[in-house]
């Protein structure tokens, strides 16, 4: 598995020095100094933190904060700087992004899985705690988090585990979407919140305008804000100081029984299930017995250890600590996000946990071959070992043979989830039009939510009487010049506007309830098209609102292709229908008998096209008698039928399926 060699390549890689005692006061604490003789007698040496160790950290010494972030503004460059400057990665360590350990986080650059690090610093610069005089050392646990709207549902997850954040901001930038989101995620979970303007090595820096915003925004204390650049090291030696003293510890009594809040699992190959947990009270230790409040099952502690930053055992962990925990689960199916472990036969007070997966998109995943279907549920189950945010059902096509309906956090998961699927497990995949979850009323009063619209009969004895679909509430910065096209697009996409302020002399904010649909294709990459880049865009789940939905289905031959059924606002249904019939006869290829694409609903047809007959001859230009040529253009064109769908007798490339998706969500 790509995932474990890197892994173990990484190991390679990591020093695990801790602090040195005798570092002068007022200076920032040098790894290298830290395996000297000088060490404090804790730590001199050692390559492997030991139970002991930790031991003497109680929850006072201890800070666990997370690092939040609009997309890029840099807190995976802060946390690789932070991970260096603390000796618990070398420095030049030659992989930046550290903890973006998914080869589609580094591919794409953005941090899909939040991931954890603990770390180990001596505070040498004076903060109201230490006043610089013969500091303590800290434990340190930093938290990444994904900075994509759909990965939100991982920031709240990570936040649990932490008492404070750091907020960082580009200093050119200033505040954008995803700023405002993850602040009131932070602020809801009342944790303390360290401005981080980042980047001020950039020309076009302006960190007095990006604190002024904060202040407005915020009404944070411009004095409080920290100015860095993650890039040249300025201003990073405040950061951690600030961490320690502003962010309160852990709370949680080292005297009661053991309780840990699950944070994430995963499915190692070598070692099985792993869990990330945060003792809330007590210790655990290598072979004590555990339950968890969910299931009730009971386990024994096989292994437990720190994130230093790779797995480093320590046999135990205490009050207010953030590490791993292996036991005898077999899949992370019993690992259940949120869920409570405890000390076995103990009464425990469960909690909290998170809000539960909302999954917003839903769609079909066949395989390109239907002999393959074995091999994709094969990778699909393995995936979702280690993505427990995609929820799974078999379902079955007549168009597509068998496959999978998935549900997701939003479009950017689901692509994730397909682009994971290939590179790692080698899945060639159909995936059809993704819907949201619809709800339907018929005449019985009786209610379902409809994920797969192939699923609502066209014509069924059952007369539906009412539908309603999610909405959000979706929070867009713009450059003040672009407010009038982003008005239009909202209004285009049936957007009811809620707010319209600005944010300074320059951007405004526009807050608008559109319902899901219209935006879970292609509503980013217009927004961004007609602002020229500049717009931001976050968006929050709202309620359920009555809406005027019809089925559309397409017919091949007269055939319905259920794969391509779509639920559709009524008003819409005529001009979407078109588009998708003519671009379906663009990607068919003619085939020796006509072809006749229809839109409909119901039994009203709504558009119609035809292709013609044709037979593409690939031996046309093959003159002369040799055989061997001929073999190898029929196997060529073999091999470009391979990625098709035979959907009764019309072969459609994948390729149809996704430029379907384009359309059926366009104006
Ligand atoms: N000039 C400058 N560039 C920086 C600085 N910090 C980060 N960058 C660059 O900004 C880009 C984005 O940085 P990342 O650390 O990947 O951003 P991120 O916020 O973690 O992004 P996601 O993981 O997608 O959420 C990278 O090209 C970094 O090299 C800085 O202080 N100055």
């Amino acid at each position: 598995m790509a995932g474990a060699a890197a892994l173990r390549r990484a190991a390679r890689r990591v020093i695990r020095p801790l602090v040195n005692a005798s570092a002068p006061s007022r200076t920032l604490v040098q790894p290298e100094r830290l395996l000297s003789s000088q060490a404090s007698p804790e730590h001199r040496g050692r390559a492997i933190v030991s139970g002991s160790e930790l031991g003497l950290y109680p929850p006072e010494r201890i800070r666990n904060f997370s690092i939040i972030a609009h997309v890029d503004h840099g807190k995976s460059t802060l946390a690789d700087r932070l991970l260096e400057l603390t000796g618990t990665i070398q420095k030049g360590h030659g992989q930046p992004q550290y903890l973006d350990k998914l080869q589609v986080e580094r591919e794409r650059g953005i941090t899909v899985k939040a991931q954890t690090a603990t770390m180990f610093y001596r505070n040498t610069v004076e903060t109201s705690e230490s006043h610089g005089t013969d500091s303590p050392s800290y434990l340190l646990n930093l938290i990444d988090t994904p900075g994509h709207v759909d990965f939100s549902y991982e920031v709240s997850r990570s936040l649990a585990a932490c008492q404070g954040a750091l907020l960082v901001v580009d200093a050119a930038q200033g505040v954008q979407a995803q700023t405002i989101a993850n602040f009131y995620l932070a602020f809801e979970s009342n944790l303390s919140i360290i401005p981080v303007i980042n980047k001020i090595d950039q020309p076009t820096a302006d960190p007095d305008n990006v604190k002024a915003q904060l202040k407005r925004l915020f009404d944070i204390d411009p004095s409080e804000a920290l100015l860095t650049s993650a890039k040249t090291g300025q201003g990073l030696s405040q950061v951690l100081p600030a961490v320690i003293d502003r962010i309160p510890c852990p709370p949680g009594s080292c005297d009661l029984p053991v309780r840990m809040l699950l944070l994430d699992s995963y499915y190692d190959e070598y070692k099985g299930v792993i869990c990330h947990v945060a003792v809330v009270d007590g210790a655990m230790r290598k072979g004590d017995k555990i339950s968890s409040a969910a299931t009730g099952r009971t386990y024994e502690v096989f292994d437990v250890g720190i994130m230093h930053p790779e797995l480093t055992p320590t046999g135990v962990l205490y009050t207010g600590q953030v590490g791993y925990v292996i036991t005898g689960m077999r899949s992370t199916k019993e690992a259940r996000i949120g869920d409570t472990l405890h000390q076995a036969k103990s009464i425990v007070e469960p909690l909290p946990g998170f809000k539960p997966v909302r999954h917003m998109v839903f769609s079909g995943v066949y395989p390109a071959d239907g002999s393959d279907f074995d091999a994709l549920s094969h990778a699909i189950e393995k995936l979702t070992c280690n993505d427990a945010s995609v929820s799974v059902t078999k379902e079955t096509s007549t168009a597509l043979g068998m496959g999978f309906r998935c549900g997701f956090l939003g479009l950017l998961h689901m692509d994730v989830f397909h682009q994971r699927l290939e590179q790692e497990y080698g899945a060639q995949v159909i995936s059809t039009i993704p819907t949201v979850p619809y709800i339907f009323e018929y005449g019985d009063e009786s209610k379902v939510q409809v994920e797969n619209p192939a699923a609502l009969a066209s014509n069924t004895a059952k007369r539906v009487t009412a539908c309603w679909e999610p909405t959000v509430i979706a929070t867009i910065l713009i450059p003040s010049e672009y407010v009038g096209p982003v008005i239009m697009l909202c209004s285009e996409r049936r957007g009811e506007q809620l707010e319209y302020t600005f944010i300074d002399a320059q951007r405004a904010l526009l807050k608008y309830r559109i319902p899901l649909r219209e935006i879970i294709v292609d509503f980013y990459n217009e927004l961004k098209s007609i602002t020229s880049g500049y717009a931001t865009f976050d968006y929050e789940d709202s309620e359920y609102q009555k809406s005027d939905l019809v089925k559309m289905d397409i017919l091949l031959n007269g055939q319905p292709v259920d794969a391509m059924a779509t639920i559709i606002h009524n008003q819409k249904a005529q001009k979407v229908g078109r588009e998708l019939v003519d671009k379906l006869k663009k990607f068919i290829e003619r085939q020796m008998f006509e072809i006749t694409i229809q839109a409909a609903i119901g039994s009203k047809i709504i558009a119609r096209e035809t292709l013609s007959a044709m037979r593409k001859n690939v031996l046309a230009k093959c003159y002369g008698g040799d055989i061997t040529r001929k073999k190898k253009l029929l196997e060529k064109q073999k091999e470009g039928k391979k990625r098709m769908k035979r959907v009764g007798s019309v072969d459609i490339p994948q390729e149809a399926f996704h430029e379907l998706l384009k359309v059926s969500n366009s104006k």
